[in-house]
């Protein structure tokens, strides 16, 4: 073990001993990136975006492999993204998608979204992605107002945790019976687990998870990736 902190030994040790959660140190995450199959444009996204103001906010490259699996194991053709920032695992759902498949990518922020398109163009998948520069609630609501409900295989919701019951229902609604939702950030940083915390973020996102798991309309799957990734299975029409 020399090399290694005592942190990593720690952490190794408690997976041998039977837990059933391994820690997350830096050398694991490391070893996980390393294992990660990461197209070279997802990579040069990742590498501008970190000199970036919040680029804490892009999804892990472990977790944009897993959402790009699901959207192959469904054999979506139409997804929608809530939350692009500079497009990381929006490419990634692109790049995944048929020549024929489509992506409605919502983001508020026109900066953002500058560079998420150049990575598009670079990429090559730019043709399959649709951008709405609004609020993704107006821009989810006027895809139900086209008649576009339960349509869509395949939703990630990675925004505004204040309003992730509402970023819940709408998509809800958009995709079809069998389709996914994948909810990003539902473990907060370990803040949802934290009964001393109290800040509108963490309180919705703690709502959202008690309320989830007693909704009979869909099956879900909470996963201890990236800063956590509910994934519900949509059972009947709303
Ligand atoms: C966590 S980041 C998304 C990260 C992205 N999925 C990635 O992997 O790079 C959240 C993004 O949602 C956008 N956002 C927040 N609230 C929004 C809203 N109500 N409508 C549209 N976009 C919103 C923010 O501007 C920000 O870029």
């Amino acid at each position: 073990m020399l090399g290694h902190t005592a942190t990593d030994i720690r952490a190794v040790e408690e997976a041998r001993r039977g837990r059933k959660q391994l820690g997350m140190t830096p050398l694991l995450y490391d070893y996980l990136l390393a294992n990660v199959r990461e197209h070279p444009v997802l990579r040069e996204l990742r590498e501008e975006t970190a000199s970036m103001r919040g680029s804490q906010m892009q999804v892990s490259p472990a977790q944009a492999q897993l959402l790009a699996m699901l959207v192959q194991i469904q054999g979506a053709q139409r997804c929608i993204e809530v939350g692009v920032f500079t497009g990381y695992s929006s490419l990634a759902v692109a790049l995944a998608l048929p020549e024929s498949g489509r992506l409605v990518a919502c983001e508020r922020d026109e900066r953002c979204l500058e560079v998420a398109k150049k990575y598009y163009q670079r990429a090559g998948v730019a043709h399959k992605i649709d951008v709405k520069h609004a609020l993704a609630a107006d821009s989810l609501r006027s895809l139900l107002d086209c008649g576009e409900a339960s349509s869509y295989d395949f939703a990630f919701v990675d925004a505004d945790k204040r309003m992730y019951e509402e970023y819940f229902e709408l998509p809800l609604k958009l995709v079809r019976v069998g389709g996914l939702i994948v909810m990003d950030n539902i473990l907060w940083y370990g803040r949802v687990a934290d009964p001393l915390v109290d800040d509108q973020k963490t309180i919705s996102i703690r709502n959202f998870n008690k309320k989830v798991l007693e909704d009979k309309h869909v099956d879900i799957s909470m996963v201890p990736i990236g800063d956590g990734m509910t994934i519900c299975r949509k059972l009947v029409d709303t």
